[in-house]
């Protein structure tokens, strides 16, 4: 078997950085994250984690060094066309429509990430397998019972769980989520937690989060950036046991 399509990473990142008028915020990240990892990315408030997720999802332009998705540069490409690469992103801000049904939400999501690629999904004969696809992944989020309820009077949790169903629905192989847990309740957690196992499966995922219990439950790989550099990316375990990272991060939050 050639070892060369699956040793290309995910993600990589070489050399990157990124300035905001004369504030360099991301220092030099090196980072390659294989096919099939889940990794989170930690740090302090203000290190500069969402920003690494918007250049690796395009919506800022790196100042200097290089990305690639699937081995492929990103280098001038814009956010739709990255994800055509099969990279899709959540937001840290709730992105659903909240007048739509949660289920028209679902087709929105599926119409977006097929439609405009080819019109399978336009032609009428179609409604049929699209509605049955949108129904399937209202399963998997475990939404059904709430299919036809406005998403905005959905729970927050819900919402938040409707909002990680949009971004897979286009079956993108790598899944960028921004703090998917963030403002939940212990047992929302949990729910979430293993809704992201589930949806993931097989799958790149890369995560920005907060909550220390759902980062080593769920990562194979942690990267600690601070002041936009990474000063530690391995196995949670040795993560945890990192003094440099114990000093700068952990030993400020609950590990
Ligand atoms: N568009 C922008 N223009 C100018 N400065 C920005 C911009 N986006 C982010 N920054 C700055 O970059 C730094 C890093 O911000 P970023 O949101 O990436 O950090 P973070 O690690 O995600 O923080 P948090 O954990 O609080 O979400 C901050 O000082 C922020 O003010």
């Amino acid at each position: 078997m050639s070892t060369g399509v699956a040793a290309t990473p995910a993600v990589e990142l070489r050399e990157v950085r990124k300035s905001f008028g004369p504030t360099e915020i991301i220092r030099g990240v090196n980072l390659a994250i294989p096919r099939g990892e889940r990794h989170a990315i930690i740090g302090p408030n203000g290190a500069g984690k969402t920003t690494l997720f918007n250049l690796i999802s395009g919506r800022f332009a790196i100042s200097s060094g290089a990305i690639t998705v699937n081995g492929r540069s990103t280098a001038d490409l814009a956010p739709q066309e990255i994800n055509r690469l099969g990279l899709s992103r959540s937001f840290q801000i709730t992105s659903i429509f909240p007048r739509m049904s949660v289920f028209e939400n679902i087709r929105c999501g599926l119409l977006w990430s097929h439609g405009y690629r080819y019109s399978f999904w336009r032609l009428l004969g179609q409604q049929k397998a699209l509605n049955e696809a949108a129904d399937r992944l209202l399963e998997r989020l475990k939404l059904s019972d709430r299919r036809n309820v406005q998403a905005g009077l959905l729970s927050y949790a819900e919402q938040r769980a409707l909002e990680i169903g949009i971004t897979i629905a286009g079956g993108a192989e790598i899944i960028l989520l921004d703090e998917p847990t963030a403002g939940m309740s212990h047992s929302e957690t949990e729910s979430a937690v293993a809704l992201i196992r589930a949806v993931s499966e097989g799958k790149t995922l890369i995560m920005v989060e907060h909550d220390m219990s759902v980062v080593f439950g769920l990562a194979d790989r942690i990267t600690v950036l601070v002041y936009g550099e990474v000063i530690a990316s391995d196995a949670p375990a040795a993560i945890r046991g990192n003094t440099a990272v114990q000093e700068a991060y952990l030993g400020t939050v609950a590990a």
